[in-house]
């Protein structure tokens, strides 16, 4: 417990003084339950002397509403100032995990770590959020209140509060191993929590592929055998909780014995007064309820180590470093793009083996090569979703690394094969590609991308809203508007990765014409597909296994017998790799 109240507190930053300052109240409350103990001995103790004026009840009655009302004072300050410092230290903490996910390589996200990333930002910081003030605050009144009733028993009399340390250490004992096995299981449970996050992520992201491949019985029995999956562990976590819950059970009702006993043996043998022994009978039937309710906590306790240690863990990831302070010259004799022996891996796998190219301002250099061989990766080094392993890749003669991502993010822009519009306008997704930009600036991105006819045929025109993931619109629609975003930023180099799929002959043809309004002027790197772009590429690289297998103009590498004739070949007579006409 001290340990996780520790870690709190360390993560409290600038609420550390209005969390200490709420445990202290909760310090006092603490005290202030046992009090009534204290009068009511001293009362027992002034009768039985036979010292019993009417001033004594009157004062004793004081005493105790004094402390009724001491005590709900405490409480309510503790409780005002613990949960009002929950709530914003985790409105920070989500702030600073979301600056932290920022700037993140993109390589995380895509490593299955999104169902991770959702149960934490929910699911964890929710449970600590609601919980963990409180719970600690009255971890800390339990505490004192026992250490006070045991404090008593010694003033009693030293054997009392001896044998009822020994009752606490036992109990203590078994204490340990509930923790240990609750530690365990919580662990367990939260990581169970986090794969029924993914699954539920998987299915509702994935529900149109569901559908269409018929697959909506199958995907659906996963996502209840994962709910099942939870249920199951949940109830585990309880029964395993069971047996140590019923041994504590046990040695709470045999101390309470053994303290009785004592008292009684002490009163006859003439150690224990009979005042003591009556102020003893007030209290020992609940000698170690602070203790028991302590324990009774315990399971929210390690639930909510288990949910630090796993947001601890994504705080813990390495964030790309952004401390680059050279911005991209205006103009340079550079090549606007360079990649020098560069080489990558994901993780201990090395998929890029010193690649070395360069390509000039208003060029276009054009990707192509089997499946797997390198080139979304090459496309992802150079707009810094990763970072190289080694070598370097410099933008206008300036290392990427050097240059602070949200400069080297306004000279680029991407056009992906799979297109993201948020649960917004259309207008305020364009715009997203420069805030600054006016309406007009908008409207005319909009028609350069050949959106414009389809906009104002939507019931609101650039005040519709698009769907989650731009459900509502078509693929080419939604690639179209993509381009208008692009089109607005107007970033000097674009990296397109061009769509495989196929879209109607018309759509096609919006889609060329929008890109050709996009990469006017522009230093193009072109994941290339289509037979007309490589063709008309200032230079071609042909990846493969990783490396640059082949480079030079469509003529220069025909007149090779080489890889990209026998790709072209094959495209031309239509079988295996096909870059379309
Ligand atoms: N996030 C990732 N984690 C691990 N390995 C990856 C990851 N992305 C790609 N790879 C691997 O890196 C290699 C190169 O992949 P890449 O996507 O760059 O190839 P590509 O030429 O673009 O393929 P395609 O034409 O099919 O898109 C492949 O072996 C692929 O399996």
């Amino acid at each position: 417990m001290t340990a996780l109240m520790k870690r709190i507190f360390m993560a409290s930053g600038k609420y550390k003084t209005r969390i200490a300052v709420a445990f202290v109240f909760s310090f006092l409350k603490g005290m202030l339950k046992n009090a009534p103990i204290g009068l009511g001995f001293v009362v027992l103790a002034a009768f039985y002397h036979g010292y019993a004026p009417p001033q004594l009840c009157l004062w004793i009655g004081l005493g105790l509403i004094f402390i009724l009302l001491l005590q709900m004072l405490c409480q309510n300050l503790s409780d005002r100032l613990q949960s009002a410092a929950g709530f914003l230290l985790f409105a920070d903490k989500r702030m600073e995990l979301g600056a932290h996910l920022r700037n993140m390589p993109m390589g995380y996200f895509t490593e299955g770590n999104i169902g991770k990333i959702s149960s934490v930002l929910s699911t964890d910081m929710v449970f600590i959020e609601e919980n963990c003030m409180d719970v600690l605050a009255d971890m800390m009144s339990y505490v004192f209140s026992q250490v006070i009733l045991i404090i008593f028993l010694f003033f009693f009399n030293p054997w009392l509060g001896l044998a009822s340390l020994i009752v606490v250490l036992l109990i203590l004992l078994l204490g340990r191993g509930l923790k240990k096995e609750a530690l365990t299981d919580s662990a367990v449970r939260q990581t169970q929590l986090e794969d029924l996050t993914e699954s539920v992520l998987d299915f509702t992201e994935g529900i149109g592929i569901i559908k269409t491949y018929n697959l909506l019985g199958e995907k659906s029995k996963t996502l209840s055998n994962s709910f099942r999956e939870f249920c199951r562990t949940s109830l585990e976590f309880e029964e395993n909780h069971t047996p140590w819950q019923r041994g504590l059970n046990l040695i709470y009702g045999f101390g309470v014995v053994v303290i009785l006993c004592l008292s009684l043996f002490l009163y006859f043998k003439g150690q224990l007064d009979v005042t003591y022994l009556l102020g003893i009978m007030l209290f020992v039937f609940d000698l170690f309820g602070p203790l028991k309710a302590l324990y009774g906590q315990s399971a929210r306790l390690t639930v909510m180590n288990s949910c630090m240690d796993r947001i601890e863990e994504v705080f813990a990831q390495q964030e790309l470093p952004d401390d680059g302070t050279h911005c991209i010259p205006e103009s340079s004799s550079a090549p606007q793009v360079q990649f020098e022996q560069v080489s990558f891996a994901y993780g201990e796998q090395e998929v890029l083996h010193h690649i070395s190219f360069n390509l000039e301002a208003n060029q276009m250099l054009a990707l192509v090569g089997p499946s797997g061989g390198g080139k979304s990766t090459i496309a992802s080094l150079l707009a810094r979703f990763w970072d190289v392993k080694s070598g370097r890749i410099l933008v206008r003669g300036q290392d990427i690394r050097t240059i602070p991502l949200s400069n080297l993010m306004d000279h680029i822009s991407m056009v992906f094969q799979r297109v993201y519009l948020f649960q917004d306008t259309i207008y305020n997704n364009l715009r997203m590609g420069r805030p600054s930009a006016s309406r007009e600036e908008v409207i005319e991105a909009a028609k350069k991308a050949r959106c414009y006819d389809f906009i104002m045929a939507l019931p609101q025109g650039f005040d519709t809203l698009v769907g989650e993931g731009g459900a509502s619109l078509s693929g080419g629609e939604q690639q179209r508007l993509s381009i208008a975003r692009c089109i607005l930023k107007d970033a000097p180099i674009i990296i397109l990765d061009e769509a495989t799929a196929s879209v109607d002959a018309d759509n096609e043809s919006y889609i060329q014409q929008a890109i050709n309004e996009l990469c006017q002027g522009k230093t193009l790197l072109v994941i290339a597909h289509r037979l007309n772009t490589i063709r008309h590429a200032d230079k071609i690289l042909v990846i493969a296994d990783g490396t640059i297998a082949e480079q030079g103009t469509h003529e220069e590498l025909m007149q090779r017998d080489g890889l990209y004739k026998h790709f072209v070949t094959v495209r031309e007579t239509n079988q295996g790799w096909s870059p379309r006409k």
